[in-house]
């Protein structure tokens, strides 16, 4: 994990923030928004008005918390309103890099950085905190404006509607509740449970959270034995948070992350929704599995010390699903 203290890269592997062999994420520290008239959002400050060309996401294919932003991106037709550069899959000591020699990945071609961290520095010359991706970059104020993906795919719901689909709204007024509820269900289990199973440092750390992971799950394959998407029929940003952990589980987690008690394929229900979601149009494109098989099995080498890439799993990720049999609302 790259860890920078007022300005400086600290190398390593940072586990001062496990106790007990737990893993703990740390929270995302540029928190403003983009607003459709540029007065300040929920967090942060003002001054970020929604323009077509202004904004720039930096992500990689392979991180899960980055595709939350491509898809929403993809969904909103934003795709000529922000502009997106892709780090190399391989993740190192010094953290993510731009290198173009992998098929997919870009350079930097906003700021001209190698490293994610320089960005960091641009930003912030002082910043003390960890270098993550995705990160929302502002071209006219050449600063971060966000680096939580939360609140990212927020941001491209709704601020951005004079130019993307306005028809298309992922986190509707009604259903808000609804949906966050089930985000934290999912992201404490699921989305970061995977992390948490795969990154425990001791076995009472690790089998806690594999049995939250596999307990969430067969939840969600329950609820989703009943109805079309998470929350009812309606598809919303809590399928499309799932979804990014659900398309890495089967080729990643399951092996590398020793989330090995079933694999999604087993779960009837789950399996064909994650189909469903990848069939829809435009996010077979967002999913890149080259990039996260070569990420995972190459950037954690306490885990994976041969850096050995897996031929398998073989998976028909557009083989029909039987979803169309539970009504869905537009
Ligand atoms: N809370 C952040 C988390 C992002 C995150 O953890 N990204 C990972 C990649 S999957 C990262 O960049 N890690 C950098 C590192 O571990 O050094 C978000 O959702 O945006």
């Amino acid at each position: 994990m790259s860890l920078m203290v007022n300005g400086e890269l600290r190398e390593g592997w940072f586990d001062s923030e496990q106790e007990d062999g737990e893993f703990v994420r740390r929270e995302s520290q540029f928190r403003s928004w983009v607003t459709p008239d540029g007065s300040p959002g929920p967090g942060g400050e003002g001054g970020f008005r929604a323009e077509p060309g202004r904004y720039h996401l930096y992500v990689s294919y392979a991180c899960p918390w980055a595709h939350r932003t491509l898809i929403l991106r993809r969904l909103k037709r934003l795709d000529a309103v922000i502009s997106v550069d892709v780090v190399h899959p391989h993740m190192g000591e010094p953290g993510w890099h731009f290198d173009a020699s992998f098929p997919g990945a870009t350079a930097d071609t906003v700021n001209g950085c190698d490293y994610m961290h320089e960005l960091y520095r641009l930003a912030q010359p002082d910043y003390t905190g960890i270098v993550t991706v995705p990160v929302l970059w502002d071209r006219e104020r050449r600063t971060i404006v966000n680096n939580e993906s939360a609140e990212i795919i927020r941001m491209l719901n709704s601020a951005f509607d004079a130019w993307g689909d306005a028809q298309l709204d992922m986190y509707p007024v009604g259903l808000r509740d609804e949906i966050d509820a089930i985000n934290a269900f999912v992201y404490e289990n699921i989305n970061n449970g995977v992390y948490r199973t795969g990154f425990a440092t001791s076995q009472a750390a690790y089998d806690r959270a594999f049995d939250a992971l596999f307990a969430a799950l067969d939840e969600i394959e329950v609820r989703l034995s009943r109805q079309r998407y998470l929350v009812g029929g309606r598809l919303t940003e809590a399928d499309w948070r799932l979804f990014t952990t659900l398309v890495r589980f089967d080729a990643v987690y399951v092996g590398h992350f020793k989330c090995n008690r079933n694999r999604i394929a087993d779960f009837p229900a789950l399996s064909n929704y994650l189909r469903e979601l990848y069939q829809y149009p435009g996010i077979a494109q967002t999913v890149n599995l080259e990039h996260i098989k070569a990420h995972y099995y190459w950037s954690h080498p306490w885990l994976n010390p041969s850096r050995i890439v897996p031929g398998g799993p073989r998976l028909d990720l557009a083989a029909a699903h039987d979803r169309d049999r539970y009504p869905a609302q537009p």
